[in-house]
């Protein structure tokens, strides 16, 4: 369980530090020289105290200087919390490949409100170097057997829990877990994996599950006047693509997806599929969906799992009881398990690494980019939030209207000492980092909420000066003399109610204001629905019209009726007609009920009724009945043409249909039909006169 936090130290702290180590081990030390950490878990360092000093080891790192931080707070009145990042770093305990090594140790311990990392870069154990760093949490999950160890749920509880809180008072929440490859970030986040499947429901179950888990033990916990809406989204980024991994239908999981920005919202996830959950148990399911989707891609390509960003976002919108105090709260809570941070260690040498021909994960590396340039406390620097899918998608999240958290993990092991120290300077930076969260609501609510505590204020001001006047006026009738006082309070109280008047006026005037913006956005919203609908009615005309595949079939379909149609074959006479016409150089079509007799020579056809054929006896000349039936001129569009003629057609039809864009307007798509149109009726011609000319053999060939 979370101790108590530590008290707040008096001497300002330097993190990191280099201390050169004058090898005097205390009792307790281990044959490495480390001591098991005697430091209480989840420690806690104090924001106000933290590091002034830039280090004197690590030129590369920036360090946050509160004062600076104090500065960016300017601004206060617009945010509701203005905060840093919170940063807790997490040990796993070493892996049988690391303990196998030769040489191998742990080169990690915690000591006080500290986390020391000792190296021997010289091989001389004389020689080592401490490097001390100082973080919100330091979770020690090396030995269970430990009284220190942290469990699943103690990291839960300190980092997980207070976002919880968060997002049901309307903040935005983010936690990332951040480290190399293997260092526990998706134990931390998920849980432990075996055989492709990740354990959400077990003790070993990671933040995520639980945050969600908790998340609806609170809403059953809600008075029933509440109402509450969760959705959830899974998405992954690999080589800067997204990909949906709660995608229902096949294609749409395969499908990229881009980024757009909200000038409200912020940026978000085109067509991402959100889903609406009731429970804990419909929420795991999806959960498990996700991960099964990114389990399966990751078999595929073997080192996608640790170079893909996972992103699990819940949305929750709350409107608490129907109480004139209520009002309805929104947050976003993403829970992040980023690729493996190795890659990052490529921005120092990223030449050899194009060498070698590796590619690197340009969103971690922009990730880097854009904490270097909020941790720099230059003015106007400019962050490089959209130079990577990530960061665009982290804009809120780092700098901006979130909460947010950074779960840095790490492994003991010597063997990856440049490794972890590069994770912890990079957490160490990121601390650095200030959000500026509002609580998310609907600004009439905000407004209401701003006003009611105002008329309280201004209120008790009023009473007091009332008070005061009393006290005063009965001290008067017995001084007389003092009427100046007196005169001064009653200008006071008149004063007092204007200030209530005038207040009263700018509070109408901002409701009004607020009414104006949120009829505009109204507006706004309508007009992009209405786009929106446009779009999907000209996709479903593209769908039911244009689809050639469909088309195909349909007109397939159509052909084998003709050919196999059964009353067809029960008309006794029609092999007579066939026949005849055969051998007198006639063409014949026919449906279910009519046949078609074409005398190309003379351009003339006629159509019988398969009844009135069936009349003519079986001793009838069937050329008689033929010739005296009506025949008409032929119509000039119904022209024979060549195979080739036909082909050409149908590749119109197809080049047609892939100039087609969802963004044609009516316009274009009816001038494109009328295209279709046209050379489906050359197509038609010519299916006719290659059908005739066939049907004698009762088979058509076409090549489509
Ligand atoms: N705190 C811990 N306690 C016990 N085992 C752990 C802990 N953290 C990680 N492990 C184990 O270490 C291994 C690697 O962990 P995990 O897969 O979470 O790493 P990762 O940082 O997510 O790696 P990748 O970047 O490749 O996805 C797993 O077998 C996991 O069970």
């Amino acid at each position: 369980m979370a101790l108590p936090l530590p008290s707040t130290p008096k001497t300002p702290f330097t993190t990191p530090k280099k201390v050169r180590s004058m090898r005097t081990p205390t009792v307790a030390e281990n044959s490495e020289g480390f001591v098991a950490p005697t430091t209480p878990r989840n420690l806690a360092t104090p924001k106000s105290n933290r590091a002034a000093n830039t280090p004197e080891c690590f030129s590369t790192v920036t360090l946050e200087t509160p004062n600076s931080a104090l500065k960016r707070r300017s601004s206060k009145e617009k945010f509701d919390r203005v905060s840093n990042l919170t940063v807790a770093v997490r040990i796993r305990p070493m892996n049988s490949r690391e303990l196998a090594c030769v040489g191998a140790a742990n080169v990690v311990k915690v000591r006080n409100q500290e986390l020391v990392i000792r190296s021997n870069p010289l091989g001389n154990s004389a020689m080592s170097l401490d490097h001390v760093f100082q973080y919100d949490h330091i979770f020690w999950s090396c030995d269970e057997s430990d009284s220190l160890y942290s469990s699943q749920e103690d990291v839960f509880t300190t980092v997980g829990q207070p976002l919880l809180n968060s997002a049901f008072r309307g903040y935005n929440a983010c936690l990332f877990a951040y480290g190399q490859t293997g260092s526990g970030k998706s134990f931390s986040m998920m849980g432990p994996t075996t055989c492709d499947v990740v354990d959400i429901d077990s003790e070993f179950s990671g933040i995520t599950p639980r945050f969600c888990r908790e998340l609806f033990e609170r809403v059953s916990e809600l008075s029933p006047q509440s109402s509450v809406s969760v959705e959830v989204s899974y998405f992954e980024i690999y080589n800067e693509k997204i990909h949906d991994l709660l995608a229902i239908s096949n294609s749409a999981s395969k499908t990229p997806l881009k980024v757009r920005e909200h000038p409200e919202w912020g940026p978000y996830v085109v067509d991402l599929s959100v889903h609406n959950v009731k429970s804990y148990k419909e929420l795991r399911n999806w959960l498990l969906l996700g991960n099964k989707n990114r389990a399966t891609a990751a078999t595929t390509m073997n080192e996608k799992s640790s170079r893909s960003h996972s992103i699990f976002s819940i949305e929750l919108c709350l409107t608490e009881g129907l109480g004139e105090n209520d009002s309805s709260r929104r947050s976003k809570v993403s829970l992040i398990d980023l690729a493996g941070s190795e890659r990052l260690v490529g921005s120092h040498n990223s030449d050899e690494k194009i060498r070698q021909g590796v590619s690197i994960n340009k969103s971690l590396l922009t990730l880097g980019k854009v904490i270097s340039a909020l941790a720099d406390q230059k003015k106007n620097q400019f962050v490089p939030y959209r130079d990577s899918v990530l960061t665009w998608l982290l804009k809120e999240s780092l700098g901006g209207n979130s909460l947010t958290c950074m779960l840095a993990t790490i492994t003991p092991a010597n063997t990856h000492l440049d490794e972890t120290l590069a994770t912890l300077r990079y957490a160490c930076q990121a601390r650095t980092i200030v959000n500026r969260a509002r609580i998310n609501e609907n600004p009439h609510d905000r407004l209401i909420r701003e006003l009611k505590s105002e008329v309280q204020r201004l209120k008790a001001l009023k009473q007091d000066y009332e008070r005061h006047s009393l006290l005063n006026s009965s001290f008067t009738q017995a001084n007389v003399s003092n009427s100046e006082e007196l005169d001064e309070l009653r200008g006071k109280l008149q004063q007092a109610e204007e200030k209530l008047l005038s207040a009263e006026d700018s509070w109408k005037q901002r409701f009004m204001e607020s009414t104006k913006l949120q009829l505009k956005e109204l507006a706004e919203s309508e007009k992009r629905r209405e786009e929106l609908e446009s779009k999907v009615r000209i996709m479903n005309t593209v769908d039911t019209n244009l689809d050639i595949s469909l088309y195909k079939t349909n007109f397939l379909e159509k052909l084998e009726d003709v050919l196999t149609d059964e009353s067809v074959d029960e008309c006794q006479n029609l092999d007579r007609i066939v026949d005849y016409c055969y051998k007198n150089n006639l063409l014949c079509t026919f449906t279910s009920s009519t046949v078609t007799v074409l005398d190309t020579g003379r351009r003339k056809q006629t159509v019988v009724l398969l009844k009135d054929v069936n009349k003519v006896n079986n001793f009838g000349d069937i050329g008689e009945f033929l010739q005296n039936l009506t025949w008409t001129e032929v119509k000039k569009d119904s022209k024979k043409l060549s195979k080739s003629e036909v082909r050409s057609s149908i590749n119109q039809i197809y080049q047609i249909l892939n100039s087609l864009q969802p963004s044609d307007n009516d316009n274009n798509l009816n001038l494109l039909f009328a295209k279709v149109n046209k050379s489906l009726q050359a197509f038609e011609a010519g299916l006719l006169h290659n059908l005739t000319r066939c049907n004698s053999q009762k088979t058509v060939s076409f090549n489509l």
